[in-house]
């Protein structure tokens, strides 16, 4: 089993803004996390990833229980989250940005300069051609100096998407990826999603765009006010009306 999240719980005050979730995910699942604002989806990334500690529960990454395993640690594990406002250096540009998201570059230490001055090269040499497979596999290639700021919305995430692959990540949670982004993007982002899902690579997904989510992922879950209230396949979920009910309760963007 790839991910196991066992009764993940974070309350803030008296308010349980993740109360008691269970997901499992197996090698090469995209599952897709759905619900109303503020149900709790992202907090339960932020859980996930280690960007915030639980109350109570457990997340178990490919046999190993992370524990109190810090983001970072986690990201070297292969367990990579994107934000839903995307974090690139906005004054860098795409190849730049890439090139910033490889992991452990021997380079950075000075002392391997002098000493491991070979694999320091050689490292760099393949980060670099690494840079360049992601630029032209997410067809980034026209915007690839140009500084990610600029670019568009969907870009933007395409952007995103590359920064997890260059950490080598092996399950990419990905926060409403579709957001802000047109729909030809759309499109092109969800096929990247699958070719990397093809490749071997699991994806969890917040999303908002139900129509584009359920026509990628094999599974959803659905969360409102913390807790799961439903889970299947989407075009059961989506007919739920316990999952209607909320959405109408709640009130989607
Ligand atoms: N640091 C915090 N302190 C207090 N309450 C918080 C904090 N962070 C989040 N919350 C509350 O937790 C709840 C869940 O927020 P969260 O952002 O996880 O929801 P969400 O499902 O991702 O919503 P959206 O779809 O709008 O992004 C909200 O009611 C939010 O106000």
């Amino acid at each position: 089993m790839t991910l196991e999240i066992k009764n993940m719980t974070k309350a803030y005050g008296g308010l349980r803004v993740v109360d008691d979730v269970s997901i499992t995910m197996e090698d090469n699942d995209i599952i897709g996390v759905i619900g109303p604002n503020g149900a709790g989806k992202s907090t339960l990334f932020s859980l996930v990833t280690g960007f915030l500690d639980g109350n109570s529960g457990s997340v178990t990454f490919q046999g190993k229980e992370l524990g109190a395993a810090s983001a970072t640690v986690r990201a070297q594990a292969g367990l990579v989250r994107t934000f839903q406002v995307p974090r690139e250096f906005s004054h860098m540009t795409v190849r730049e940005n890439l090139m910033a998201a490889v992991p452990d570059q021997l380079g950075e230490n000075l002392l391997n300069t002098f000493f491991r001055p070979g694999q320091v090269a050689r490292q760099e040499v393949e980060s670099a051609a690494k840079v360049e497979e992601t630029i032209a596999f997410l067809k980034l290639s026209a915007v690839a100096d140009v500084p990610s700021g600029s670019l568009s919305g969907g870009q933007k995430k395409l952007l995103e998407l590359g920064r997890a692959l260059m950490t080598g990540a092996k399950l990419i949670m990905l926060d409403e990826p579709f957001a802000g982004v047109n729909p030809v993007l759309i499109g092109e982002l969800s096929e990247k999603i699958r070719e990397l899902n093809a490749r071997g690579i699991g994806f969890l997904i917040i999303e908002h765009d139900l129509g584009a989510l359920s026509k990628l992922v094999h599974k959803m879950y659905v969360m409102d006010r913390g807790r799961l209230i439903s889970s299947g396949d989407p075009a059961a979920v989506l007919s739920d009306p316990v999952v209607r009910e909320a959405y109408i309760g709640g009130g989607v963007t």
